[in-house]
């Protein structure tokens, strides 16, 4: 049963890589047969979603400017466009990647835990964690696409998919820095 699992998230895996490419100048990008044989395409507001019915294939790219960050309207967004993409019986896989230059996300949203309310900021972080659940349990098979700088919040949400594709550029950084900020993991 649980080789079955594996093998279908391989079969479709494979049919995900196949969809990626990346571009000289260290981008990686969703192939253009993606762009031309897209059935469903649909935006929220800080999301662009490309779904191909015919492969399957979700490719959800986050344009929330300048960075990406995670903020607790950004986290919700995301949350429920898996929850969508989970409950449609077509889609086998999700690419995850950024339409903001240079970042793939800045991570959390200092923002968003700076003079806010307690109230805020337990709601806040009771999203952060929905989100990292929601993708690390998804039934999905899950790729980061990293075509940016991702720090913290963005390092745990690409760690949280199946798969990391990074661009292969020495300006952009990787890492769980938020120690360096004097903020300490939660106990989750
Ligand atoms: C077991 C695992 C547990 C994990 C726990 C997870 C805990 C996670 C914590 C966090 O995520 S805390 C956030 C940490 N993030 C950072 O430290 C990133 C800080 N930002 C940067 O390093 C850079 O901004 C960048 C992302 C590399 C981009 O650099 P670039 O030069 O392209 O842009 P900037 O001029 O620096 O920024 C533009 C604009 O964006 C604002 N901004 C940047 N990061 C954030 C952020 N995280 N939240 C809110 N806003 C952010 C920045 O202030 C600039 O704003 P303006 O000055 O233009 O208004």
């Amino acid at each position: 049963m649980a080789l079955r699992a594996a093998l279908r998230k391989s079969c479709a895996l494979t049919g995900l890589f196949c969809q990626l490419s990346s571009s000289r100048h260290g981008r990686v990008c969703a192939s253009p047969v993606l762009v031309a044989q897209q059935r469903n395409s649909s935006t929220a507001q800080n999301i662009k979603l490309d779904f191909d019915q015919s492969t399957g294939v979700a490719v959800m790219h986050m344009q929330c400017p300048p960075v990406n960050a995670l903020s607790l309207e950004f986290l919700t967004e995301i949350c429920i466009t898996v929850e969508k993409l989970e409950m449609d019986k077509s889609c086998r896989g999700l690419i995850i990647t950024s339409s903001q230059p240079k970042v793939f996300s800045a991570g959390l949203d200092l923002l968003e835990m700076y003079e806010t309310s307690t109230e805020h900021r337990g709601e806040f972080w009771r999203a952060v964690q929905e989100m990292w659940l929601k993708l690390y349990s998804s039934k999905l098979v899950t790729i980061a696409a990293i075509n940016g700088s991702s720090p913290a919040g963005g390092c745990l949400m690409a760690m949280t998919c199946d798969y990391r594709i990074m661009a292969d550029n020495p300006r952009y950084g990787i890492g769980l820095n938020e120690t360096q900020l004097g903020m300490v993991a939660p106990f989750w």
